[in-house]
């Protein structure tokens, strides 16, 4: 079976031999391969080994999803949150499932519940979309305000972790971008060409491409974003990661989390209206790690 679901896992397998790993858990992507150099699936997300995977908290690694709030709530309607909301540590149903011989597609939705209702009072529905051919992986989060007469505000992001050296990583194009700097909690403007996150890096683009790659000496990946204005860029360095329980030692030298956003502001829904914002995934060609 290309799609099955088993201990809370949907696995999508694609017969050209690419792969992908949902947990219902957050809706949390803890894997995708594809074969880059036409031998062995390569993975490349990063999933800590000291991820916890149980429900109890959010997965170190993968694609978390930051929604309704991204970071400390800012807002009182979010102030009972835990930092960066509850749709990554809420389980979540798979609605549906398709596969046409070259695209694996699975849909999970995430609708109130009295655990979200605690800490969150406005209606809305999630569906977020993830689906793999050969070369590519997609993500796509459709947020529906189903209120009559209310708009629906929220910060939403694919909080990404790659697999790649951190010490070898740039990422472009910056340049000439706007970005808050959360390691200094300065806004600046982004003067290098190719950004590292050799340090400590926390920074919040606006005004992002629609294209945006990293390479290294013998890898890249290039993410294509629809409707994701802002672009976060975050490597903790060991300051920040060796105060992470769930992160395995030394984790932060092989992942960049490179993060399509909509964060600076509030995205805003209209009452009965559907946004969606989405990336596509895929290996540079001629580029293998
Ligand atoms: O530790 P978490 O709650 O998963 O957050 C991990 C990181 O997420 C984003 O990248 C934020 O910009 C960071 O400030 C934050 O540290």
């Amino acid at each position: 079976m290309p799609i099955h679901i088993e201990n809370g896992k949907v696995r999508l397998d694609h017969p050209k031999g690419s792969s992908a790993e949902v947990l219902l858990y957050g809706a949390t992507v803890i894997s995708w391969k594809t074969i880059v150099d036409g031998s062995e699936p390569t993975e490349h997300l990063f999933l800590s080994k000291k991820a916890v995977l149980d429900g109890s908290r959010a997965v170190r690694g993968g694609i978390p999803l930051v929604f309704p709030c991204f970071g400390p709530p800012s807002r009182p309607e979010h102030s009972k949150m835990v930092q960066h909301g509850f749709a990554r540590t809420e389980t979540w149903k798979l609605a549906k499932q398709s596969d046409d011989g070259e695209t694996l597609e699975v849909h999970l939705t995430l609708d109130p519940n009295p655990s979200i209702e605690s800490v969150y009072d406005k209606p809305f529905s999630l569906t977020y979309v993830v689906a793999i051919t050969e070369k590519t992986m997609v993500n796509e989060l459709r947020v529906t305000n189903p209120h009559p007469s209310d708009t629906l505000e929220f910060q939403t992001l694919l909080h990404t972790y790659f697999r790649a050296p951190m010490e070898d990583v740039r990422v472009e194009p910056l340049q000439g971008k706007p970005y808050f700097d959360k390691t200094t909690m300065t806004e600046r403007v982004e003067n290098r060409e190719l950004v590292d996150v050799k340090t400590f890096t926390d920074s919040v683009y606006g005004n992002a491409e629609k294209k945006s790659k990293f390479t290294w000496p013998g890898g890249g990946i290039e993410i294509e974003s629809f409707n994701y204005p802002d672009l976060v860029v975050w490597n903790p360095q060991e300051e920040v990661a060796s105060k992470m329980t769930d992160m395995e030692e030394y984790g932060w030298h092989h992942f960049l989390c490179v993060e399509p956003a909509s964060v600076r502001d509030f995205v805003k829904v209209t009452p009965g209206g559907t946004w969606s914002g989405k990336q596509i995934v895929y290996t540079i060609p001629g580029r293998s790690h």
